[in-house]
């Protein structure tokens, strides 16, 4: 099979130190290709002419988009003009710097946030802009939805095999774990962890418990953006899921289990439940090859002992 990204190709993985970019940097390490990093210290990835300047003196093959403000349903909502303008202002810097560095190859990734609220379920990628978005990540999805109208304008103007992928939410080593900016999977890890070494037997989440997520190591993530490096080159967004999804309830009880959290769970009603459900139509994915490798358990019970052992102090 013919390859879009040759063997020992040199790819710049933008945002190195996050979840998916630290998955993605070992992945492509892995596999015997030469990653290029830069900290945000080194570059700030919304400075264009920086981002640029550096692009054109590196002169990587190709470059993967994992860097932006990310984070969890209440930081969403809190600070919709960060997620909006820090997420445009990237994507702008990055998307628009490795055209004129005449580097041909991109991925870009969005978030399944991007989708219709009540989008039908699984959720095909044709469901872009079919509907209204959900409130509580508005800001974030729009800009993300910018990002992939940008991929798409430069493969339609100048022919460029820029592409994008879709992930559901994700876990995993790196992930942040800070109770009130993180993801649900990491919060729910911190909050059962704390209860139990604080001898609590009351953990409170946040919303009703009935939203249904599908949650993807970083993993196999990183699995399938390689191979969307490798041979996918089309104008619409790839998903990259599980298939599988489960209520925020029974999530609750599985990271409960796997921290040893013994006591009540209680819902706080006044937070945010989100979009009832974001399953992915993960069929486009699968038809390339894909199949993810992470069991939600195994992946909790890794994500709990990195965090317990590995995680910055
Ligand atoms: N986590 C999830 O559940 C999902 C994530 N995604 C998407 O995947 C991508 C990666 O997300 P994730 O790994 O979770 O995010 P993280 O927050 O873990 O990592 C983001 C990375 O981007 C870097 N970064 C952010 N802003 C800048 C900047 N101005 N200049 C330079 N570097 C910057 C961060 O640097 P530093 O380390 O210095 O902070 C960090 O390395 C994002 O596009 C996100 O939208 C999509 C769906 C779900
Ligand atoms: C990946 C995706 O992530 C975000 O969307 P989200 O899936 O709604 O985000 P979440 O992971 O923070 O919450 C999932 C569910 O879980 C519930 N929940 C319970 N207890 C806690 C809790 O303690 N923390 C959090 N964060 N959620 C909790 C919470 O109320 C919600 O019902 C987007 O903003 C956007 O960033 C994006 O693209």
């Amino acid at each position: 099979m013919t390859t879009l990204l040759k063997p020992g190709a040199r790819v710049f993985v933008a945002g190195h130190r996050g979840l998916a970019g630290s998955a993605i940097a070992r992945a492509l390490a892995d596999a015997g290709h030469e990653v290029l990093t830069r900290t945000r210290a080194g570059l700030d990835l919304r400075d264009a002419e920086g981002t640029a300047a550096f692009l054109r003196a590196a002169r990587p093959d190709a470059v993967v988009l994992a860097a932006a403000t990310v984070g969890g349903i209440m930081a969403n909502q809190r600070f919709p003009v960060t997620f909006l303008e820090d997420n445009l202002r990237i994507q702008l810097s990055v998307i628009a710097g490795a055209h004129a560095a005449d580097v041909d190859r991109l991925l870009f990734l969005g978030s399944s946030c991007i989708y219709p609220k009540h989008a039908p379920q699984p959720i095909q990628e044709e469901a872009l802009l079919t509907g209204p978005l959900e409130p509580t990540n508005e800001a974030y999805a729009l800009a993300k939805i910018a990002g992939i109208g940008q991929v798409q304008a430069y493969r339609r103007q100048f022919g460029r095999r820029y592409i994008a992928a879709m992930p559901t939410n994700l876990y995993g080593p790196g992930d942040n774990f800070d109770p009130e900016t993180s993801h649900v999977l990491p919060a729910l890890i911190r909050r059962f962890h704390d209860a139990k070494a604080a001898g609590r037997d009351e953990v409170v989440l946040w919303g009703s418990g009935t939203p249904r997520r599908e949650f993807l190591h970083s993993a196999d993530l990183a699995a399938a953006c390689l191979l969307l490096l490798r041979g996918y080159d089309e104008d619409l967004p790839v998903n990259v899921g599980c298939g599988e999804d489960l209520t925020i309830a029974a999530l609750a009880e599985t990271v409960a289990g796997a921290v040893g959290f013994t006591g009540r769970t209680a819902w706080d009603r006044t937070k945010p439940d989100g979009t009832p459900r974001k399953l992915l139509d993960i069929a486009r994915l699968r038809a390339l090859g894909f199949a993810p490798r992470t069991p939600l358990a195994r992946g909790i019970r890794e994500t709990y002992e990195w965090w317990l052992h590995a995680r910055p102090q």
